[in-house]
């Protein structure tokens, strides 16, 4: 496995790397939230541009994530844009997704370019040309809302993100039952085997929140977590993401990653 560089950051190398969903409306709360993400042990930071009031100007988003990344300094920054069917804020259409997402490569503003794995693979072939001409690394995103596909399914999908030959690919899924948590994490660890990507697999919600913390031993590369913990249901704070997965790290009982 090859691990992805962001910045200083090396994804798929040692400890599963905390990352911190930035949901705020106004530019001014999004600058004041990411002030406070850098008191934390945080690794990365997530924009959801879903939530941006301001989601149509532009102008207004280069500004905001120019400014962004100023204050983020080595803290690398991941952009993400989400129409409502893909668990996101706000009705984002392919050809929205397509401009803002264009932009947000060619000003160099986001330290990674998410493709959603839903949007139409012209749309998505377009971007990663533009993020390639322009060196700005390619994660690749399915989300699920409503169920966690069976083993067959999880492991096909990953399969063909993979042979899109991006940088690396999350899988953000609803749990009904504890078997998905199970389905999930066979189809990470199976994964990360064959394929070169990085992974991240997440299922959403309290049924989901150790996958939040297994990271290590299922070669999931990063996890999410909040400010103070259940500010979305499941997520637990950044210092005690922390804390559980060094515990685990320390006990010896997680599996060595691929590359190290
Ligand atoms: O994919 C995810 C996972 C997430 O939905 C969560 O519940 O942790 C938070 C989102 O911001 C992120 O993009």
């Amino acid at each position: 496995m090859k691990p992805a560089k962001l910045k200083k950051l090396y994804l798929g190398l040692g400890l599963p790397k905390i990352c911190v969903p930035i949901s705020e409306r106004s530019a001014s709360e999004v600058i004041a939230f990411a002030g406070q993400i850098l008191s934390t042990s945080a690794d990365l930071v997530e924009w959801r541009l879903d939530y941006f009031d301001d989601v149509n100007d532009s102008e207004k988003i280069r500004e905001t994530a120019e400014k962004l990344q100023q204050i983020l300094g080595d803290l690398p920054l991941v952009i993400s844009l989400r129409d409502k069917s893909e668990g996101g804020h706000a009705h984002i259409d392919d050809l929205t997704y397509q401009q803002l997402t264009s932009q947000l490569i060619s000003n160099h503003v986001t330290d990674a370019v998410e493709l959603n794995w839903s949007r139409p693979v012209s749309i998505r072939q377009q971007l990663h040309n533009l993020a390639t001409v322009n060196n700005v690394p390619v994660l690749e995103s399915y989300y699920n809302m409503k169920e966690t596909p069976s083993l067959v399914d999880l492991k096909d999908v990953l399969g063909q993100m993979a042979n899109e030959q991006v940088d690396f690919i999350k899988l953000a899924v609803q749990p009904n039952q504890h078997r998905d948590i199970l389905n999930l994490m066979e189809a990470t660890l199976t994964a990360s085997e064959t394929i070169d990507q990085p992974l991240v697999s997440v299922a959403l919600g309290p049924m989901g929140t150790i996958t939040r913390l297994s990271g290590r031993s299922f070669n999931s590369a990063a996890t999410f977590a909040d400010l103070k913990r259940s500010s979305l249901p499941g997520h637990l704070s950044v210092e005690e993401t922390r804390q559980f997965l060094t515990a685990l790290d320390e006990t010896g009982i997680s599996s060595v990653q691929v590359g190290e």
